[in-house]
């Protein structure tokens, strides 16, 4: 979908005038984008340009300084994020999310580790009584349908012959997507990936690839994707926003932001007095293209 002709009934998530500020720096600087619903849209910028910053502002990890960001969900609810404490914007708002750093229950088996991210689903079906938790009323075949939602993961995830062994025995970019699958299993309308390629050699990155493309397919599931590796941002992204100290530079297409000189600029952190000149370098080399 085009980064200009989306309606306002297509947009799940929208960040408005975003700051915040730790001390004296301003970590985010007054930034504002949308991601639309059935979108992976990546949110991408040099290293400390305030990426996780944002992500956890919208997770509710942090309170932001100023700024709104209203997420819509498809039943026509609307939740002001920055006003929620984050266990509401994962239980009512459906925003799941993964971390930089792998946070699975390593000892647990994969399978666990799915049924483990349904606890508030089952906890609730159980009517927290001992009486529900041994089956009598809705625990049982909610009981059934986690297991059922988790085997769905975990075939897309391709883990199934993994279901038993502990989650801290799988290979690096199987312990990624298990945390993503985790998170899938919380039903979530909008999930946000930090850096899910961080760590992976070239072939796990495109299983992930195929992995992420199947959640946009298979489930009524948006992305908001940060990463580093632009072979996964460039191959799987609708729309591309790029900070730069807070700010955004950039909101497009990936095919425009590739060859956007502002960014290419960012990324091999030119000074600013030298952005006009890589800006005519690009554009030089862009007419020899065409060419
Ligand atoms: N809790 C905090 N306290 C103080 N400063 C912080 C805090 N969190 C982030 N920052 C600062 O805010 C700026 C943005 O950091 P952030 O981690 O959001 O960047 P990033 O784009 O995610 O970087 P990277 O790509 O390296 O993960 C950095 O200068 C960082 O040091």
């Amino acid at each position: 979908m085009n980064a200009v002709t989306a309606s306002t009934d297509d947009i799940l998530l929208k960040v408005e005038h975003l700051s915040m500020r730790f001390g004296g720096l301003m970590a985010i600087n007054d930034f504002s984008f949308e991601a639309r619903r059935g979108d992976i849209t990546a949110l991408i910028g040099p290293n400390g340009a305030g990426k996780t910053t944002v992500f956890n502002c919208i997770t509710g990890f942090y309170k932001p300084t100023m700024g709104m960001i209203t997420l819509n969900q498809k039943s026509g609810k609307q939740f002001l994020l920055e006003r929620l404490p984050d266990f509401r914007i994962t239980r009512e708002a459906k925003v799941a999310r993964t971390f930089q750093n792998i946070r699975l229950f390593s000892g647990l088996t994969v399978l666990e580790n799915l049924l483990v991210a349904q606890h508030n689903k089952l906890m609730r079906a159980s009517g927290y009584t001992v009486l529900g938790l041994l089956g009598i009323g809705k625990y049982s075949a909610e009981a059934k349908n986690a297991i059922e939602l988790a085997r769905f993961w975990l075939e897309k995830a391709n883990l199934v012959d993994r279901a038993d062994d502990p989650a801290g025995d799988l290979p690096y970019g199987a312990q990624r997507r298990l945390e993503i699958a985790r998170a899938m299993c919380t039903g979530p309308e909008l999930l946000c990936l930090d850096e899910p390629a961080a760590g992976l050699n070239p072939r796990e990155s495109l299983v992930l690839n195929e992995f992420l493309r199947g959640i946009r397919k298979d489930a009524d599931t948006s992305i908001l994707l940060i990463e580093h590796d632009m072979s996964v941002v460039m191959e799987i992204s609708d729309h591309v926003v790029v900070l730069e100290y807070g700010q955004k530079i950039a909101d497009s297409t990936p095919d425009e932001v590739k060859n956007d000189p502002r960014v290419i600029a960012a990324y091999l952190g030119v000074e600013d007095a030298e952005v006009e000149e890589v800006i005519a370098e690009v554009e030089h080399l862009q007419e020899g293209e065409n060419r």
